[in-house]
């Protein structure tokens, strides 16, 4: 079912006051990505937020947020993916992107391999319970290693780094809570990753402030 114009709109509205050119053909697929994600939700638990505009706002726009600071990887890792967020919002935006997706809940991960398969995204979704451990996991490290809404950044950082590839990022997704630069400079610190970049944002239709640090590994 078409989501309208309120979802048009504050997907061009968001995308649009945080400087992020997406194409016509890539804002389609985000389209087909949000109405599959609201129509599994009937039967499987994936978000709490349901809106047509909120969709695009809080989940998309604010997903595809890391765009800004991702650079040029060519590979990304999504931890704890939920219901697709961020890791498929990235790769409905940008095709060259290969995606792997885990998350621990194997019904997620259903609507993540069936979502995928239908729109043809290069994004490999595992059910796996991330521990730090890529390799008996069967997960791959990575360019750019992600997660949003996981878990506080002093635990994220550690196990988030486990995924690295050698010269990749790390990201945290951060909301109202983000720490100070400085602060965020010494919890890379005592991980051994060094803060890069430190970029916030404000979501104009909510008002709601977030932030993505991106880590390098020292
Ligand atoms: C609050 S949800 C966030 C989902 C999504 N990232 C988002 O922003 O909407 C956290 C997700 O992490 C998953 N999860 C929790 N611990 C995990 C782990 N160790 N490995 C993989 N997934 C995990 C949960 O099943 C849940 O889907």
């Amino acid at each position: 079912m078409p989501l309208g114009p309120a979802f048009d709109d504050a997907l061009a509205g968001g995308l649009a006051a945080l400087g992020l050119e997406v194409d016509a053909a890539a804002r389609a697929r985000l389209a087909a990505f949000a109405e599959r994600l609201l129509a599994w939700n009937r039967k499987v638990n994936l978000t709490a937020i349901t809106g047509p505009a909120e969709v695009a706002e809080l989940h998309l726009v604010d997903s595809l947020a890391l765009l800004r600071t991702l650079g040029g990887a060519a590979t990304l890792l999504d931890v704890g993916s939920g219901a697709g967020l961020p890791g498929v919002a990235l790769a409905c935006a940008r095709p060259g992107l290969e995606v792997t997706c885990c998350d621990v809940v194997q019904k997620k991960v259903a609507f993540l391999k069936a979502v995928t398969a239908e729109l043809d995204l290069p994004v490999r979704a595992r059910a796996v319970r991330a521990a730090g451990d890529p390799e008996a996991e069967g997960l791959p490290r990575c360019e750019a290693v992600v997660s949003r809404a996981f878990t506080d950044p002093a635990r994220w950082l550690p196990l988030g780094a486990r995924y690295l590839a050698p010269g990749g990022r790390l990201f945290a997704m951060l909301g109202r809570e983000a720490g100070g630069e400085a602060e965020l400079a010494a919890l890379g610190a005592e991980h051994g990753l060094a803060l890069e970049a430190l970029d916030r944002f404000t979501l104009p239709r909510s008002g709601h402030a977030r932030a993505v640090a991106r880590f390098r590994a020292r």
